[in-house]
């Protein structure tokens, strides 16, 4: 089922049964879901079948990050369970990006494919540690701008650079936004971060939101909340 919510719930979960605990409870035109690294390490691709079945579109976050044949062969794998969405580090440069756009059209899969840009988890002293001088907008926005002439769908970065995204990128470029945090939940690790409202109107097209909805102490509570700030814009 597609749904025209902008809303991807991150299932961050460490093992089949807990996730789909949470899945059973969400409903596929309310929200999508993200599969982790976590929760694919531990369950493989049983948990794809499991949310396709309750008919559930599915980011695969894998983050691929590798040589181009490798990455190429990754994402045809993603592409061919069936997966919505799926994403490789765009710190893997413009041939890498290229092989796996390239391999997804050989093969007419439709997947989304997306590049991670700067983690929302960093900020400047994190770049500068390995190397990045340049402010963590500046690095989103030279990223994003290679992974949009390499062919990607979009990027993942944070709602803050969205809106300089959509004039570089264009509308079109999807902007896939973590570090959402509603009035109600705290940032805990993450670093650039914005509430749902506010995401959306700076020019994000999806929203990833994890734990302020999973470790919620009412999960449904959290996202109709969500649903209520987005609404009331
Ligand atoms: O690619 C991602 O989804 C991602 C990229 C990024 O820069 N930051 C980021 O937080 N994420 C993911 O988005 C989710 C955010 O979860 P919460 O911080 O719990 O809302 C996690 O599953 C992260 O792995």
């Amino acid at each position: 089922m597609s749904t025209a919510s902008p809303l991807i719930i991150a299932l961050d979960y460490a093992s089949l049964d807990a996730a789909l605990c949470m899945a059973d409870r969400l409903d596929p035109s309310r929200c999508r879901l993200k599969v982790g690294k976590e929760l694919f390490t531990r369950s493989g691709p049983d948990i794809l079948e499991a949310l396709h079945g309750r008919g559930f579109e599915v980011f695969l976050d894998l983050k691929f990050h590798d040589i181009p044949n490798t990455v190429a062969g990754a994402v045809q794998a993603a592409a061919e369970q069936g997966v919505w969405m799926v994403n490789v580090h765009a710190g893997g440069g413009r041939r890498m990006m290229e092989a796996a756009r390239e391999r997804l059209d050989h093969h007419g899969l439709s997947t989304h494919l997306i590049a991670v840009t700067v983690l929302t988890s960093m900020e400047a002293e994190d770049l500068a540690e390995v190397g990045v001088s340049a402010p963590p907008a500046e690095q989103v926005e030279r990223l994003a701008v290679l992974a949009r002439d390499s062919g990607m769908h979009g990027v993942v970065c944070s709602a803050q650079e969205a809106s300089r995204l959509n004039t570089l990128c264009g509308d079109d470029f999807l902007k896939v936004t973590p570090g959402i945090r509603p009035s109600f939940a705290v940032a805990g690790d993450q670093r650039r971060v914005m509430a749902p409202a506010e995401a959306m109107a700076a020019g994000s097209t999806h929203l990833v939101v994890g734990r302020p909805v999973t470790q919620a102490e009412d999960p449904m509570a959290a996202l109709a909340a969500i649903e209520a700030e987005l609404a009331a814009g």
